[in-house]
């Protein structure tokens, strides 16, 4: 255990221990990077130009989780996760650029989710809808997406669930993002003058009592996303008119706005989970969820006998979402999650149960359970 008396008393003192501290790292985070070049020379080797698979949720994931287990601070856990979380996106971006499509534009909370999963190394790849960003995906044009799919206070988006009837794409991860929105100016715009305040409509509904309490006479402006409100919000203020945003940190920073006020949902535990969507099978990280679709056959007792495989092999259910079938006027899908990789003998046992039991059943991915 790192102890302060060790270190020493004076302000020049302490700043030269941390050149060399920072010396050291500098030589390590090399040393490591490295390590990941030959990796990929290895990988290459192994697995042959075209198939290669540099991205690997399943060790980023152990790696996060050890780097947690063993941190002793006063650094956090998630802080030093984070710093770590960085060196491997680096690390990654040496062995090959990783191109993300996301849903955009740019500044988006799914940026953000990008950006948490995968780190500030990619390229990114903003597209106008969710089906965009899997056709983007599917062609091989971006190696990854991200999609948002549930949402704390706002439920499923139903969009993301019925891209997947049509594909043939694979769940690779998941990321949860705590959703706080602010309250965004131009740095050359006095807060007293707003007139109008921009947000995606959802935003909006989030704040409503806020808004209603701090700003109850200002228009409220419904655009198509946060990011685009503040795009907005920053052309407005070179040209001197005072409106205001409610958009996310990210967006903040690319347009150049500054923070009126911070945190402004009204539920402050607001978290969106994201999908990560590739083309490969994940192995197994030692904690890891499994993602169902099932189309249940139409006769009485059909849901009950699915849910009864999870019961009896002792399967935990995470989620259940229904969706119409689009085939049958009554029919219906099923999307389950549950906790376990497809590999997993009690997994295993439940999908082949489930598939004499449905009509049609398709692991949608197994992936590790998100560690940030
Ligand atoms: O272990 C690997 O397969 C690596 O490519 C190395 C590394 C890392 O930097 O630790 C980088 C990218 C992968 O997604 C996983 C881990």
């Amino acid at each position: 255990m790192l102890d302060k008396k060790m270190l020493p008393d004076t302000l020049p003192g302490l700043r030269d221990r941390i050149d060399e501290i920072d010396q050291k790292i500098q030589q390590l985070i090399n040393e490591r990077a490295l390590c990941a070049q030959k990796v990929a020379d290895v990988k290459v080797a192994e697995q042959g130009e075209e198939g290669v698979v540099f991205y690997r949720p399943e060790r980023e994931a152990q790696v996060l989780r050890r780097v947690m287990e063993r941190n002793e601070g006063p650094l956090g856990n998630e802080e030093m996760a984070k710093v770590f979380r960085q060196i491997m996106s680096s690390c990654l971006a040496l062995e090959k650029p990783m191109r993300i499509a996301f849903l955009g534009p740019e500044g988006t909370f799914t940026q953000q989710a990008a950006h948490k999963h995968f780190g500030k190394s990619i390229v990114s790849a903003p597209m106008a809808a969710i089906d965009e960003v899997f056709r983007e995906v599917e062609s091989g044009a971006a190696n990854y997406g991200v999609v948002p799919v549930e949402n704390s206070t706002e439920g499923v988006v139903n969009h993301t669930l019925d891209s997947f009837r049509s594909s043939h794409l694979k769940i690779c991860g998941e990321v949860e993002e705590r959703i706080h929105h602010h309250l965004l100016i131009s740095p050359n715009i006095n807060a007293e003058d707003v007139t109008h305040i921009y947000s995606h409509q959802q935003a909006l509904a989030q704040c409503r009592a806020w808004l209603d309490r701090y700003w109850p006479h200002v228009e409220r402006v419904s655009v198509s996303s946060n990011a685009e409100a503040a795009r907005l919000v920053s052309e407005a203020g070179r040209n001197g008119k005072a409106v205001a945003a409610i958009a996310g940190e990210i967006a903040c920073e690319l347009y150049g706005l500054q923070k009126e006020s911070s945190n402004i949902e009204d539920h402050p535990e607001n978290t969106t989970r994201f999908l990560i969507i590739g083309n490969q099978d994940v192995p197994a990280s030692g904690s890891d969820k499994t993602s169902l679709l099932i189309s249940a056959k139409n006769e009485p007792g059909a849901l009950y006998r699915l849910l009864e495989a999870f019961e009896r092999h002792r399967v935990d259910m995470t989620r259940l979402e229904t969706r119409p079938s689009l085939i049958s006027k009554w029919g219906y899908i099923f999307y389950i999650d549950c906790v376990g990789h497809y590999s997993d003998a009690s997994c295993k046992a439940v999908i082949s149960e489930l598939r004499e039991r449905a009509s049609e059943v398709k692991v949608l991915g197994s992936y590790p359970v998100a560690v940030l």
